[in-house]
């Protein structure tokens, strides 16, 4: 049965009728400068794949200096990102009633709801999601119980064409730190992954709204869509909240905190938000890419030596995202061994409104 619409953690009002921002979703006054975006400055890389002298090279020092980059001529074709944008559009114009029959449980991963990480907050997210853990087929069921074969297909291509996507960036990724194949034993069959559709309606007082709290992703890497209307920004360190402006074709990758973990600090996992807007409809897929269940993560031997100890312990993929449950923005640090440098790896909290 699905949840009611009362438990905290499915609190989700249909957003495509409200006409005026309710309490439960103001998370800022116009006083708010932490909230500000600074799009005065270059925002992150675009990389194109096809550049085999460079790519390589500006892929390590995107890592390095934003966490994050986007890539071009990466041959996932547009045929494949327009049918899986308008499968997500087909998903989330739904009636709210037909939608909350794939509801996730409280305790689980996959299905419809608000964002996992709303449990953190006291105010609740302009956005509602929809998380696909290997097959879409049960709740392709439950939403359209005599067509939901056109959703399947496309969900089902669009997994096999990014794991080969997000397997090849991986390596790129830890290609330009001098890591290769024989290094990484377990990485040869290839990972675990999760497919996150979001969706942000259009708001009545955008500026006092929040689409996706800030939040690191828990995984080696995200290659994210959007569509074609701006909402993504991330966090640089001095520059403040940058705009990562929509691209046609283009896709966004971000290194997610396994990353960060593996490159034993070297590569920051990247901290982002998505905002809303008054007019449009904002639609991203984010495919989450990470190691095979059951295999320890840990800085990668190659990258430790006596002045570079190990900065983190051993964890499998679902024990962090346990841990992420728990902490969210503490997770990182909690499986940490050795202090942080001063003035590094311990950012002041930039999500106010916390519970509590
Ligand atoms: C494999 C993952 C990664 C998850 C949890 C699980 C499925 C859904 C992912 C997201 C997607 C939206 C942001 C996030 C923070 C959230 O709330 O759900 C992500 C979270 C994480 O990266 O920690
Ligand atoms: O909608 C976006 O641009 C961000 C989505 C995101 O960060 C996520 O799904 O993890
Ligand atoms: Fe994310």
């Amino acid at each position: 049965m699905p949840s009611i619409i009362s438990d905290i953690h499915q609190k989700q009002l249909d957003l495509y009728t409200i006409k005026e921002l309710p309490e439960s979703h103001a998370w800022r006054s116009s006083l708010d400068h932490d909230y500000q975006s600074n799009d005065s400055v270059e925002s992150i890389p675009v990389i194109d794949l096809n550049d085999e002298n460079f790519a390589i090279e500006k892929i390590g020092h995107a890592c390095k200096t934003w966490g994050a980059f986007q890539i071009i001529n990466h041959n996932i074709s547009q045929r494949l990102l327009d049918n899986m944008e308008a499968a997500g559009k087909r998903l989330f114009s739904l009636p709210m009633q037909q939608k909350l029959k794939a509801a996730r449980s409280a305790d689980g991963i996959a299905g419809y709801g608000v964002a996992r990480i709303s449990s953190f907050f006291s105010k609740l997210m302009w956005s509602e999601g929809f998380t696909i853990v290997g097959s879409p087929l049960d709740h392709a069921r439950q939403l359209w119980p005599h067509d939901y074969k056109k959703f399947c297909d496309v969900i089902e291509e669009y997994e096999k064409e990014m794991e080969k996507l997000a397997g090849r960036l991986m390596w790129l990724m830890l290609g330009s730190l001098g890591i290769s194949k024989d290094d990484v034993k377990w990485a040869v069959g290839g990972g675990c992954s999760a497919l996150q559709l979001n969706s942000y309606p259009a708001c009545p007082d955008p500026d006092r709204a929040m689409g996706l709290a800030a939040h690191t992703d828990s995984t080696i890497l995200t290659i994210l869509h959007q569509n074609n209307t701006s909402g993504l920004q991330v966090f640089k360190e001095g520059n403040g909240w940058v705009t990562v402006p929509p691209l046609p074709g283009a896709l966004v990758i971000n290194v997610g905190d396994l990353l960060h973990i593996l490159s034993n600090g070297l590569y920051p996992s990247v901290l982002h938000r998505a905002v809303v807007n008054r007019t449009r409809h904002r639609l991203s897929v984010a495919y989450l890419y990470g190691p095979p269940s059951g295999v320890k993560i840990s800085p990668l031997s190659k990258l430790v030596d006596q002045g570079h100890p190990p900065l983190y312990r051993p964890v499998t993929w679902s024990e962090y995202l346990g841990t992420k449950a728990k902490h969210f923005d503490k997770a990182l640090s909690s499986v940490r061994l050795c202090a942080p440098r001063i003035g590094f790896g311990n950012p002041k909290d930039r999500n106010s409104v916390p519970v509590g």
